[in-house]
């Protein structure tokens, strides 16, 4: 192709994500979007093409982002070229939607007719507005009896403060709305500003292993041109690789001759280990380099951590392989070798959020094939010791002794909850019990409400969400950012099994809440433990002074006892049901412990006094 065939190609090249809260559409959305443009048959058609992992289809959430190209042909009768890239939408995850959004110039936003503006629909809109995107309002689910199209594009204007006139009213699920979609895009996404004869410049926005490609980088071009053969570098740190393959996803990936300016796609360059390429660094060509690298990606620092152990010890190696691969394209993931009495060699591991960790816990155990015991999460403390120097500690077992403590600072976040005006009350009231600190409350509209809370991380990490959503029926949606770091009265529980404190179940807790919180954590160890052939006594300690205490009784007769040899499905039921909780044991000292009371915590009933 000629370099003016090129430029003017670029013109008709529109870049542009979804946005939206979880479950107002988006995936949907997408889906009939790759149906009226053709690029899938309907015969291939399968629901959620772009949501590539099984483990997100069962969960019905988007978590990994990817890229997909569809022809366009305009009312104008011209012919574009989209491409679409998929971003996730749950609150753990709004680095990588600024990532996908760091590809594109335009955003369409979605937002549900029936439910309005939602916490993360304002924490995406805003990302994309710091991206200097455009933003196209779709109001979807007009299908919907409890629709209000109106309601929500008065909404749109008031809260987020950009026109929504001629926001378009769809119901992805019907396939209503689509094309003026289309066209708003057209209209609306400026074409790719960058330049076709400067020095390659590409963006890394995502990389996937493939066992036979090596690593595959997703990138997008924001100068320049790239064809296989060309030696490229990585501006990070300076690596060279000739380039094997470029090509786009239609979902499917296909090669092409070049990818230029303004294009999204992949490319293959034989780069063997992982970690030679970062996500957001800038690939340009060897022999005619950019001078200055793109801005890239902020670092995004873990929020929590949890200690991960292979069941088979043998396996730490695999595991350690394992994570060295999902760090490739997932930088936020973190982790390094610990140690633990208890549960012997793992690792502590680092994650954004709750959600992010339980999606990468599945993942190793689905994708490479471990079988984990996991330890109940942590935020990071930081302490002030008497001798005047300041730890910072990730892993409750490590807290120091209380002697030597000064003082200790928690992470707060500022949350915003949004509900329907009834369920400002019961916001209120578990916000506090959690320790909350009012700030302010705005109202929406006439219905909706944003309630403002400073929250330490700690206690998101425990229940909040679950507890929010069942006090309020579903309707609260929260997001949060953190704040800093406050003192608070905090100590360590450590766990006696048997008289020998287990490491892996300590936990930290605030001073007033402590004695509640360790009568409820033996009560619940003494649920989740079997009974062993001894009796195993439960305590919970504060130092050295033991604060609650329960006794897992022996077991006085076999289990099959009570089925009188008679009931033989019966007898083998029982027996599966008993193989099946052996699956997830960890032996420790004399007693066996299940996985589910390493996260015992996380789940203890609700009878902590109010504050
Ligand atoms: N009635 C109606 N339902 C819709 C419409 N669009 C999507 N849905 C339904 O809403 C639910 C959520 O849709 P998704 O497309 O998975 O939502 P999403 O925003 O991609 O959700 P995440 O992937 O979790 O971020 C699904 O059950 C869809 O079938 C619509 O226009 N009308």
């Amino acid at each position: 192709m000629h370099l003016d065939d090129m430029k003017k190609r670029q013109e008709y090249i529109r870049n542009f994500s979804i946005i939206a809260h979880i479950d107002h559409g988006k995936s949907t959305l997408a889906d009939r979007i790759l149906q009226k443009t053709e690029t899938v048959s309907d015969r291939e058609m399968q629901d959620q093409l772009l949501d590539s992992m099984d483990l997100e289809r069962e969960r019905g959430i988007t978590i990994k982002l990817n890229a997909v190209e569809l022809t366009y042909t305009a009312k104008d009768g011209k012919e574009y070229t989209f491409h679409l890239i998929d971003t996730p939408g749950h609150v753990d995850f709004t680095y990588e939607v600024s990532r996908s959004l760091a590809a594109c110039e335009g955003a369409v936003l979605v937002v549900d007719a029936a439910q309005g503006i939602e916490a993360q629909t304002l924490a995406n809109v805003y990302l994309a507005i710091d991206n200097d995107l455009e933003i196209i309002p779709v109001i979807n689910k007009i299908d919907l009896p409890a629709a209000d199209p109106e309601r929500v594009r008065k909404e749109i204007e008031d809260v987020i403060g950009i026109d929504a006139s001629e926001a378009v009213l769809a119901s992805a699920k019907a396939g209503i709305g689509i094309e003026d979609i289309l066209e708003q895009i057209v209209e609306y996404v400026p074409a790719p500003q960058g330049d076709l004869e400067a020095p390659l410049k590409a963006l890394i926005f995502d990389s996937v292993y493939d066992s036979y490609r090596g690593v595959v980088l997703n990138i997008r071009i924001m100068d320049g041109i790239v064809k296989p053969g060309d030696t490229i570098q990585l501006m990070s740190n300076g690596k060279t690789f000739e380039v094997t393959e470029v090509g786009i996803f239609s979902p499917k990936a296909v090669p092409r001759d070049y990818l230029m300016v303004g294009d999204v796609g992949y490319l293959t360059a034989s780069i063997k280990t992982v970690q030679d390429t970062r996500v957001g660094d800038t690939v340009t060509l060897a022999n005619n380099p950019a001078t200055e690298p793109l801005a890239g990606y902020r670092k995004m620092n873990p929020m929590v951590y949890c200690g991960l152990y292979p069941i088979d010890t043998a396996k730490y190696n695999d595991l350690r392989e394992a994570l060295e691969k999902l760090q490739l394209n997932d930088s936020a993931l973190d982790f390094e070798p610990e140690t633990s009495q208890a549960l012997g060699f793992g690792f502590r591991c680092g994650f954004l959020g709750l959600l992010h960790m339980d999606v990468i816990q599945e993942r190793l155990e689905r994708e490479f094939n471990l079988e984990l015991i996991t330890t109940a999460p942590s935020v990071i403390y930081h302490v002030n010791k008497t001798d005047g120097t300041q730890i910072v500690v990730d892993n409750p077992a490590e807290f120091p002794e209380p002697g030597v403590i000064d003082s200790v600072e928690e992470p707060y976040v500022k949350a915003q909850i949004m509900v329907p005006n009834e369920f400002v009350g019961a916001v209120m009231e578990i916000s506090q019990r959690k320790r909350g600190e009012f700030v302010t409350m705005d109202y929406l509209d006439d219905y909706r409400v944003n309630v403002v809370y400073n929250i330490p991380l700690s206690e998101i990490v425990f229940d909040f969400f679950d507890r929010l959503k069942s006090g309020t029926k579903g309707y609260a949606s929260l997001d949060y950012e953190i704040i800093g770091y406050r003192e608070s009265r905090l100590v360590k529980m450590d766990i006696l099994l048997n008289g020998e404190k287990v490491d892996a179940l300590s936990f930290i807790v605030h001073r007033d809440f402590s004695f509640e919180r360790g009568k409820a954590i033996v009560e619940k160890l003494k649920k989740l433990i079997p009974r062993q052939q001894f009796e195993v006594p439960v305590q919970a300690a504060i130092g050295t002074k033991i604060v609650a205490r329960s006794d897992i009784k022996a077991l006085r007769k076999n289990v099959l006892a009570k089925c009188y040899g008679g009931d033989v499905s019966r007898k083998r039921k029982l027996l599966e049901k008993q193989k099946e909780g052996k699956k997830r044991m960890k032996q420790i000292g004399s007693v066996e412990v299940p996985q589910e009371a390493f996260m015992a915590v996380l789940k203890m009933d609700e009878d902590e006094p109010k504050k």
